[in-house]
């Protein structure tokens, strides 16, 4: 299935990642989508980019064309505290189109509100959609079609796995994978830096680590094995790796990963408000 018309405001870091990985993915053409951006360096880059876009600063252009007319899905990709004024603009008519939002923590509610309909869809998704192996989770408002869930799933199925769940579930969600990626990104520098530490060149300890997490991943993902026991079978017995797991016990690596998925979870409640 080819995605219709698209209107993303907002170019930023998501937007880059999850539209970018959808024309990757060859879901959408880059000539069916317009993108909002006040600043000439984002309509620039996606400008370079994606030749075939439209790029606006506003809703209107000079010309006193919508962004919006000829568009059957608007995706809503700017900072939770730019949905209000966005939705708030008199040119922004959003009737009759589905509109997808990936703001964290910004409410069904709030948006259905702001839009006067209900055909909304809430999202988080992650960055690394950009490379097909997204993770992301929706939650649907009352008058969005299968049609549209269809289209969601197109989207977000294009650039890795994703799930529905209830909206109440999102913040949670947020906490594991919309955060997620930064909390292994660090995971793998200071594994690349161990490595370092240990006498191996950058580049190579860096490589060696990446690939180590995509393969433990992976093990997850395809095995079907509980982690645990995927971790018992790399513990043999009196060896370096149970050495290992003891001084990552001792620094509370596993309270500390709840804790954070759980702080990242609490702001994305706070942000509702
Ligand atoms: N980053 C992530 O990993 C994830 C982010 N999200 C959510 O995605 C949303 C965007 O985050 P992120 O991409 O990181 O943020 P960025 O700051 O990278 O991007 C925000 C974008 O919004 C644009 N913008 C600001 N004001 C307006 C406006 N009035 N009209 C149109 N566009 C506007 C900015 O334009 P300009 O560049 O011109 O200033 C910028 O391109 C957030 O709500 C966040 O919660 C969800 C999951 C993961
Ligand atoms: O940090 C943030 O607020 C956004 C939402 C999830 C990931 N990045």
């Amino acid at each position: 299935m080819k995605l219709p018309q698209l209107t993303v405001v907002g170019g930023g870091q998501m937007a880059r990642a999850l539209v970018g990985g959808m024309i990757q993915q060859g879901v959408l053409d880059a000539s069916k989508l317009t993108l909002i951006a006040p600043s000439s360096n984002t309509r620039q880059w996606w400008a370079e980019k994606y030749p075939d876009c439209r790029t606006m600063e506003g809703s209107t252009n000079e010309a006193g064309e919508s962004a919006y007319a000829s568009c059957e899905i608007v995706l809503l990709a700017v900072k939770p505290h730019i949905i209000a004024p966005v939705l708030s603009d008199p040119n922004v008519d959003l009737g009759g189109k589905l509109v997808i939002s990936i703001a964290a923590g910004v409410p069904l509610a709030t948006i259905t509100a702001g839009v006067g309909h209900s055909r909304v869809v809430r999202v988080m998704p992650n960055t690394p959609s950009l490379v097909g192996e997204g993770a992301a989770a929706y939650s649907t408002a009352e008058s969005v079609t299968g049609s549209d869930i269809e289209s969601v799933e197109t989207m977000l199925g294009s650039v890795g796995y994703a799930v529905q769940v209830s909206e109440n579930q999102l913040d949670a969600v947020t906490g594991v994978s919309g955060s997620g990626p930064a909390y292994i990104y660090l995971v793998i520098e200071a594994l690349a830096d161990g490595g370092v530490a240990a006498g191996l060149p950058r580049k190579t300890a860096l490589e060696l680590a990446a690939q180590t997490v995509r393969g433990a991943a992976t093990m997850v993902r395809d095995t079907g094995e509980h982690p645990g026991l995927l971790k018992d079978n790399v513990c043999s017995p009196g060896g370096t790796t149970i050495a290992a797991m003891r001084v990552l016990e001792q620094n509370a690596v596993r309270g500390a990963l709840i804790d954070a998925v759980n702080a990242s979870a609490a702001r994305s409640r706070e942000l509702a408000k």
